[in-house]
């Protein structure tokens, strides 16, 4: 375990939340979970309970470690509840306004020396750390989805952001057993730089009509290898946070080459925003997921 830290605070119990939660209490932190609402809290928990379930499963894990790590995570809807926490990873919805907001509820219920993280896909860190009243104790630590499997984390400093809390951020990230590698703070990292025009181009492959939804994915799938089609994957991470991260290339690097798909855009416009949602390049509603187009 990274010596300076023994609570892990978790803001977000989506996707991301959730996997942050559940390798952190493998690794034995106190952690404690924050949503928004009751429902969200029960959906991710269940989520949670599940993948550790799935785990025990395939033999990755004793069924006396599962109730270890359950019993060592707690949560609720009450940020006051994070007072005591060491290291708080945020983790919610990838919206600049909404995080700035809870940073400014936050921080002041934090303790001074507590080191403040955001998950953020594509956010600008310096930006997001002058939002908060600890700058120097801020730092982009961004964990891959699905994050029980996914053996990256990308450390991203801050214009401000001090060796220390580098230095312990890296120690937590390698005690949850994951690598990590470290890239300077330019929309998307280094990543999402790659991967997200990479999923944008096949939607504009799909809107030109060069190929069906299960056409473009089987062909990255079985023609390039890739363990999902990069539509699979656009609806698996949620086509709001590509959208996102897309708008923050265009912005970012201002050039024309990172321009959103129109249709991306309009699936996001239309709340078809993947799995999370029940429909996105695919439609999962019903029992096996079926192409939208
Ligand atoms: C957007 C960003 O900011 C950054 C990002 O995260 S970009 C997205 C990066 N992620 C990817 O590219 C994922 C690409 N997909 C994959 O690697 C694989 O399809 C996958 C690992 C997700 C699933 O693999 P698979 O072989 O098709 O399925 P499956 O055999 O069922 O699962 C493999 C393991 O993943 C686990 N798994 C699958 N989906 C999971 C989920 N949603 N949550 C937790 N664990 C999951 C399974 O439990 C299984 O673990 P065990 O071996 O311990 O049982
Ligand atoms: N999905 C991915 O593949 C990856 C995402 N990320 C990043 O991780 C973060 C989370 O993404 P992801 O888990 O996919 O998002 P989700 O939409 O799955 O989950 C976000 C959760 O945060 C909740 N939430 C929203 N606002 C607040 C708030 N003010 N306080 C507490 N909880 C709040 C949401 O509630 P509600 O549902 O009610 O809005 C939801 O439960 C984003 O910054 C994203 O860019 C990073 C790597 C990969």
């Amino acid at each position: 375990m990274a010596e300076s830290i023994k609570r892990v605070g978790v803001i977000g119990a989506g996707a991301m939340g959730c996997g942050v939660a559940h390798v952190s209490a493998i690794a034995g932190y106190d952690v404690h979970l924050i949503d928004i609402g009751k429902q969200q809290i029960e959906r991710g928990l269940a989520t949670i309970n599940g993948n550790l379930a799935r785990q025990v499963t395939s033999g990755k894990l004793s069924d006396d470690d599962r109730k270890k790590a359950l019993k060592l995570i707690t949560a609720s809807t009450d940020l006051q509840d994070l007072a005591s926490a060491d290291i708080v990873i945020e983790a919610i919805t990838e919206d600049e306004a909404e995080k700035r907001a809870l940073y400014a509820r936050l921080c002041p219920i934090l303790k001074p020396e507590t080191l403040l993280a955001s998950n953020t896909s594509s956010f600008s860190i310096t930006r997001l750390a002058a939002a908060t009243d600890r700058p120097e104790r801020f730092m982009g630590v961004h964990f891959m989805n699905p994050v029980p499997v996914m053996e990256l984390v990308e450390l991203v400093r801050g214009i401000a952001t001090d060796e220390a809390t580098f230095e312990t951020a890296r120690e937590f990230v390698r005690a949850l057993g994951k690598t990590p590698t470290v890239s300077e703070d330019f929309p998307a990292f280094i990543v999402n730089r790659i991967l997200l025009p990479m999923i944008n181009e096949a939607i504009y492959v799909l809107y030109e009509g060069v190929g069906t939804v299960d056409h473009i994915d089987t062909a990255m799938k079985l023609g390039a290898r890739h363990p999902m089609g990069p539509l699979e994957l656009a609806d698996f991470i949620g086509l709001d946070t590509c959208l996102s991260g897309m708008q923050m290339l265009h912005e970012g690097l201002a050039d024309n080459k990172y321009r959103p798909c129109p249709l991306l855009v309009k699936y996001v416009d239309a709340g078809w925003l993947g799995r999370k949602s029940g429909r996105g390049f695919y439609d999962y509603r019903g029992e096996d997921p079926v192409p939208t187009r």
